[in-house]
């Protein structure tokens, strides 16, 4: 069996795919990568939503895996919708890179001075908003190393926010001084998307042969936290992309969660922060179903409590404001 796993062209998409097909090449399969054309910023059609393919960044080549066209597609498992498309399924996670946002900035960097801080993610913006409501927050989109070079050209901006992760696997993190003369800096009270820094592996559902092959990679630790994030952001979401934040990190026999819910400007910021018992060591694979049955309860109840704690009424508003 030849696996054909799809890549669009950006270095971290370039990145992402021939990880993974080294390590199944390691496992000792064939693997070719198949360049899978953007289909740009298209509209999305009827069909494809019929099909539940709703994620912007990742339906390009979730529609080349519906048809067939590839094996497998490797995604950061934070731009990856809650709900996958039809007969699609999660196939493996890797284990967690960097969680973090960092800041990448110019000069010295003094919040007490007005800044220009640039970013396209609501969360982020809301977060930042939070401890510095005078800065100015201003849009940035593309690829990460389309968004650092506007970060350069751009005079009137002081600094971008970008996933560590992002930069790191690009070998670019090191490289921000000598590239652009910028610096960075760890941002350790934001919380991130939920799923930030794991990539994950997209196949469908019916071949099975290949999801036991996929199976060898997965990471299960990844796996349980990341069950924790997108099941908080799953409840409480409800379809709109409002700021939300979660992250869980599994030390010793507990899982700490922390996740949010910021209002658009930033000045209300609803946080639970709870642990779970989980066990670190190894565990059989029926262990393993029940571990993630109950990390999805665990998950669901954190979100009711912030529902129940202001969340109802704050995501309405969100709502309303993003119509
Ligand atoms: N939305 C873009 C995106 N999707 C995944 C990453 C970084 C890698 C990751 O979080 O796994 C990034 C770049 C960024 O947020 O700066």
């Amino acid at each position: 069996m030849t696996i054909r796993i799809g890549t669009r062209d950006s270095e971290l998409a370039m990145w992402q795919a021939t990880t993974v097909q080294s390590l199944l090449q390691d496992l000792g399969h064939e693997v070719v990568l198949h360049p899978v054309k953007s289909q740009g910023d298209l509209n999305l059609t009827e069909p494809l939503y019929e099909m539940g393919i709703t994620g912007i960044f990742t339906k390009t080549l979730d529609v080349a895996l519906v048809k067939g066209e590839i094996d497998i597609a490797v995604h950061s498992l934070k731009d990856v919708p809650t709900q996958l498309p039809k007969g699609m399924v999660q196939a493996a996670v890797l284990p967690r890179h960097s969680h973090k946002d960092i800041l990448v900035y110019k000069k010295s960097f003094n919040p007490d001075e007005d800044m220009t801080i640039a970013t396209g993610s609501l969360r982020r913006k809301a977060q930042w908003l939070n401890s510095f409501s005078a800065h100015k927050v201003v849009d940035l989109r593309g690829n990460v190393n389309t968004r650092l070079a506007k970060l350069a050209s751009n005079e009137d901006w002081d600094a971008a926010i970008f996933a560590k992760a992002g930069l790191d696997r690009i070998g670019l993190l090191g490289k921000l001084k000598s590239n652009y003369g910028f610096e960075y800096t760890d941002l350790d009270s934001f919380i991130p998307a939920p799923a930030q820094g794991v990539m994950m592996v997209a196949a469908m559902g019916e071949h099975k042969e290949l999801l036991n092959v996929l199976s060898k990679i997965n990471d299960f630790d990844a796996q349980v936290c990341t069950t924790i994030e997108r099941t908080f952001l799953r409840t409480l979401e409800g379809g709109c992309t409002a700021p939300i934040g979660a992250i869980a990190i599994h030390k010793e026999n507990e899982v700490d969660f922390k996740a949010c819910l910021s209002g658009l400007d930033g000045k209300q910021h609803l946080v639970v922060n709870k642990k779970w018992r989980c066990p670190k060591s190894s565990v059989t694979s029926s262990q393993k179903d029940k571990i993630l049955d109950q990390a999805i309860l665990f998950a669901e109840n954190c979100a009711k409590e912030l529902l129940k704690n202001g969340g109802k009424d704050l995501m309405a508003e969100i709502k309303r404001e993003l119509d």
